[in-house]
């Protein structure tokens, strides 16, 4: 059985942004606060302890009161460079990952991970998800929200739930030149959590890659506030 406080959550905020101009995504504002912190704020409940891994700025992220951790590797080799500096300084049995970007993940992503997890005895799950992008600004954003059909379910591969027993693997996959998380994931026993279950949000893993995408999403939050997922 796997407690809450046997997860590390940790937010991944250490990409290049580069769809973003550059810019540094987890310090972007969305409904009033960093995206990263607001990612924090949605993590909180679900686990123990917290961390973010970022690259840049890491003096503003620390200043929230969280232990931040950086990429071993240089020049932002991807997400499993973020897995792996999470693996390296976690303390608890098991890590949950998820990017800055999409804020509206469920408020139940780690217990629908820890139940396929346990379900599968896998040191390893991941979400699969309606793969929704903010549809452009739109004048009336409620009906733009709900008029998303159901697209297929693609997985979400930033949205990982790790055993740290992995490390020895991960950084064996990462220092031969691994950078796909899927490559690394096919080498375990995987566990699949679908969040597609009536009730869940649409919009749940929708996430901004540009200003353009960040500022829709930013509209179609305020128009549609409610995330629950059941
Ligand atoms: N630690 C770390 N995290 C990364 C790296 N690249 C991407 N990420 C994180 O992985 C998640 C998904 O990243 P993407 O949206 O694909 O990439 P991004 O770097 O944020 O933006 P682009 O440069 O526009 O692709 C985000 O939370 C990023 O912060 C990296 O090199 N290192
Ligand atoms: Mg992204």
């Amino acid at each position: 059985m796997i407690a809450t406080s046997d997860i590390t959550g940790m937010v991944l905020a250490g990409g290049r942004g580069s769809r973003m101009g550059g810019v540094d995504k987890g310090l972007q504002p969305f409904a009033g606060q960093p995206l990263a912190r607001h990612a924090l704020q949605r993590l909180a409940p679900q686990v123990g302890p917290l961390l973010v891994n970022a690259n840049r700025h890491l003096e503003t992220y620390r200043a929230w009161g969280v232990e931040v951790v950086v990429d071993t590797e240089a020049d932002y080799p991807g997400p499993l460079a973020g897995f792996l500096a999470g693996l390296l300084h976690c303390r608890t049995p098991w890590l949950l990952a998820v990017p800055c970007d999409t804020p509206r993940f469920p408020a139940d992503l780690a217990a629908r991970l820890v139940a396929a997890a346990e379900a599968a005895q896998a040191p390893l799950a991941l979400a699969h998800a309606p793969d929704t992008e903010p549809a452009a600004p739109h004048a009336d954003a409620a009906s733009a929200a709900t008029a998303i059909h159901a697209p297929p379910l693609r997985a979400q591969p930033a949205f990982c739930l790790i055993h740290t027993s992995l490390l020895a693997s991960l950084q064996q996959f990462v220092s031969a030149g691994g950078r796909k998380i899927d490559r690394w994931t096919a080498l375990h026993p995987l566990a699949v959590a679908c969040f597609d279950q009536p009730g869940d949000d649409p919009l749940a893993f929708a996430n901004a890659n540009s200003l353009q995408e960040l500022h829709a999403l930013e509209g179609l939050h305020a128009a549609v506030p409610k995330m629950e997922n059941r």
